[in-house]
């Protein structure tokens, strides 16, 4: 659709002439400096003038088949944009994944068709391929000559991967491998663009040579002819049905019937099987086949925060435009942004995109350090940041859906319009907590890695950074509350050493009454996966007061200001939503509580004056918006009822069906 263009609205227009800071210091914090920010902008204007985002009919008003159809139109032209004008024009050759990720919603309200090529096709080839095998499917795939998805999950298991059912059985003569389904539950289920999108994939199968099962292995198979796009002989492929969201992602099913691929696809950087059969074992670590999943955890992080940042900007405009009731009698309706109960409502969620970009940032850095680390055959990083980013992707991703869902709230009827954009966000985000490993599969992921820590602490040994409050612990260091930044940190920490320790001992104390260890866990999973949930709200309260007080060391006055009202509103909010087990854990009294819960509400008010400004901070354009409630004007109610103008369903002023049923139901002839 174009956009209309409007007078800034006047409630709106006052709210920016409050600010108290200067918006674009606090945009470059966000971009990483002046330099990236106008890369970004530079990478945005050519998008938007590319006529790409255009739609002739609002995407919500198509069939899921002209939607999908709509979505690969866009994705051919955005990618060919990417390759040459893009380059050309802005002349900058490394491209910056955050800006290309940001601009991309400009153009899919819903989701592309090629995210996965770009998600997790490309990045398995990178991770999982020799160099030859790189030299060969790298290319291609960058520039486009195969589009390719990621195939894991089945029909019967997704969590649990060692119980996938597709097999791959290598064949010396021929010297290739057999790619079979054996079952109804072992076709391939979920894989975006594979229902009607891709011609290649990546497929993680039970690998067998010589007999010998060597557990789940990753191919590269092409499915579709290239010419004609139709399925391969062997290959049964198709679309899975309509889902919450992702409705233009064509997410697929796969089976194979005794399809041979070549030898030199199994991808074999970790392992090998050889020309005769013999199997070659990953030298350093048995989980390296799993790394594209780390890659997309990390990368969910980010997810999390620009959705809940675009959310919040919709919310926060709507707010500060919308009146209604009475403060006191006989006076004008206030902006509801002035309520304190909407308040509480949004600013913990400008609080929360900041907290999660700022975290998603550090965990990129970290899962690059681990790279580099592998890269010289150190492993030893690997589990820590597995736990990190398992724990990362559970609770931001869960965090930001349900902020989301409360910016849908905070707009009341208008929020439930799909032209507000935020049920797509929501059901965007609201996936993002399954997919990539389900919320207590991650936190259960965590806390083994905590129990672990927990025993190497008690046994002397050093652990890592990030649980060295667990050694603390054990040295019988008590918690004294104090309501600063490190105060609350530390009491964070006192609860998840608290919680792991309760761990350890129910484990333990099962295991004393005869239950074996798989037991005792298994009864302790409920307080386990609570464990790795404090561990993380730990992990996140830390690295947000930390980077913030880096990020802002050379700000302006009234920037640090600011950002640091955001960091104690969030330190504040978790204090309260956590009362009950500081109560138990740290030495916080009931005064402290009351003293939280007043500076709480005072920070709502100190706040109130900067939020408009602080959602302008996000510097989301209207077309990445898509937002009939969150437009930079404000103008809410015209572009209401120009969707509603717009809408097919007005094309006609009376509908078919009256002639068909209505009147002769009115005149009794049905
Ligand atoms: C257009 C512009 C685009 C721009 C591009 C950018 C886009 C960015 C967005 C990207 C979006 C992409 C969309 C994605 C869509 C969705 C895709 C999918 O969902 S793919 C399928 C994902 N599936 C899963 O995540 C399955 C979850 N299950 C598991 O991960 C595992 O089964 C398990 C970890 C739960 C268990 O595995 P298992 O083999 O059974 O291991 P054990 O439990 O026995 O553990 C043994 C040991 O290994 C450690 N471990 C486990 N995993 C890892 C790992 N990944 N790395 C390192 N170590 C690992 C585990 O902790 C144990 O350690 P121990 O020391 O023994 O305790
Ligand atoms: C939109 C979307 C896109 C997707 N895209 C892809 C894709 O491109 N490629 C791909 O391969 N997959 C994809 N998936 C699949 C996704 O990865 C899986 O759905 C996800 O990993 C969860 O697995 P599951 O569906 O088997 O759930 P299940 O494992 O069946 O989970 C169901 C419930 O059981 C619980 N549960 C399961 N095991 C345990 C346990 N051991 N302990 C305690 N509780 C347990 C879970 O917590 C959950 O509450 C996609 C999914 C969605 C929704």
């Amino acid at each position: 659709m174009v956009l209309k263009k409007y007078n800034i609205n006047p409630d709106l227009a006052l709210e920016r002439q409050k600010c108290t800071f200067d918006i674009e210091e606090i945009i470059n914090i966000f971009d990483g400096g002046k330099e990236k920010t106008s890369q970004r902008r530079k990478i945005e204007d050519v998008v938007l003038k590319s006529g790409l985002c255009h739609d002739d009919v609002p995407e919500e008003c198509m069939s899921l088949k002209e939607r999908y159809e709509n979505a690969v139109r866009k994705s051919c032209f955005f990618s060919k944009l990417m390759k040459t004008e893009l380059q050309e024009i802005t002349g900058i050759e490394d491209f910056e994944t955050p800006a290309i990720r940001r601009i991309a919603d400009a153009l899919f309200k819903d989701i592309s068709p090629f995210l996965l090529h770009l998600g997790m096709f490309v990045p398995t080839i990178i991770g999982q391929c020799t160099s030859e095998q790189l030299m060969i499917w790298l290319p291609k795939a960058l520039d486009l000559q195969i589009i390719g998805g990621y195939a894991q999950t089945e029909l019967g298991h997704g969590t649990f991967i060692r119980g996938l059912e597709t097999t791959a059985t290598y064949d010396a003569d021929t010297e290739e491998f057999v790619l079979h389904t054996p079952t109804l539950t072992a076709h391939k289920w979920w894989a975006g663009g594979l229902g009607k999108t891709i011609n290649h994939c990546i497929v993680v199968a039970q690998l067998y040579t010589k007999g010998v099962c060597y557990g789940t292995h990753l191919f590269m198979v092409q499915i579709r002819d290239l010419d004609t796009h139709m399925p391969l002989p062997g290959i049964k492929v198709g679309e899975i049905g309509p889902r919450m969201g992702f409705s233009s992602a064509d997410n697929g099913f796969l089976g194979f019937n005794n399809f041979r691929i070549p030898r030199n696809n199994m991808l074999m950087k970790h392992a090998q099987v050889q020309k005769d059969g013999t199997y070659v074992k990953p030298a350093r670590h048995g989980k390296l086949t799993y790394q594209t999943m780390v890659f997309v955890r990390v990368t969910l992080v980010n997810e999390a925060a620009f959705n809940l940042s675009k959310a919040v900007t919709i919310a926060v405009r709507y707010s500060a435009v919308r009146r209604q009731s009475e403060m006191r009698p006989n006076e004008p309706e206030p902006q509801i942004l002035d309520y304190p109960t909407q308040q509480h409502k949004l600013f913990i969620g400008i609080a929360t995109a900041h907290a999660f970009q700022l975290t998603a940032n550090w965990l990129w850095n970290t899962f690059k350090s681990v790279l580099s680390d592998m890269k010289k055959g150190d492993v030893g990083t690997l589990p820590e940041l597995h736990a990190l980013s398992s724990c990362l992707k559970a609770v931001c991703t869960s965090d930001a859906a349900l902020l989301i869902e409360q910016c849908r709230y905070a707009c009341g009827g208008h929020g439930y319009m799909l032209s507000s954009n935020l049920p797509y966000i929501y059901s965007f985000v609201a996936a993002t907590r399954t997919y990539e490993g389900d919320y207590t599969i991650l936190l259960l992921q965590t806390a083994r890695f905590l129990v672990k820590a927990w025993e190497q602490a008690e046994a002397g040994k050093t652990v890592t950074p990030t649980v060295s409050y667990i050694s603390r612990s054990l040295k019988g260091e008590k918690n004294s509350w104090r309501s600063t930044d490190e105060g609350i940190i530390k009491s964070f920490q006192a609860v998840a050493a608290g919680k792991i320790a309760l761990c350890v001992k129910s484990i333990r104390d099962r295991m004393k009454s005869g239950l074996d260890y798989e037991d005792a866990w298994l009864l302790t999973t409920v307080q386990l996966v609570d464990a790795a949930e404090a561990h993380c709200r730990s992990v996140i309260l830390e690295t947000y007061c930390n980077e913030v007080r880096r990020l802002t060391k050379s700000s302006s006055d009234n920037v640090k200001i600011v950002m640091h009202q955001l960091v104690t509103l969030y330190l504040s909010y978790w204090t309260l939503q956590r009362t009950g087990d500081l109560l138990r854990y740290s030495s916080i009294s009931e005064k402290d509580i009351d003293f939280m819960q007043r500076q709480y509400e005072e920070l709502l008010q100190h706040i109130r004056p900067n939020a408009v400004a602080l959602v302008d901070a996000f510097d989301l354009r209207d077309e990445i918006l898509h937002s009939s409630l969150g437009a930079y004007d404000g103008r809410v109610y015209e572009r209401l009822m120009e969707q509603a103008e717009n809408n097919p369903m007005n094309a006609e002023p009376v509908n078919q069906s009256f002639h068909k049923y209505i009147k002769p139901l009115l005149q009794g002839k049905l």
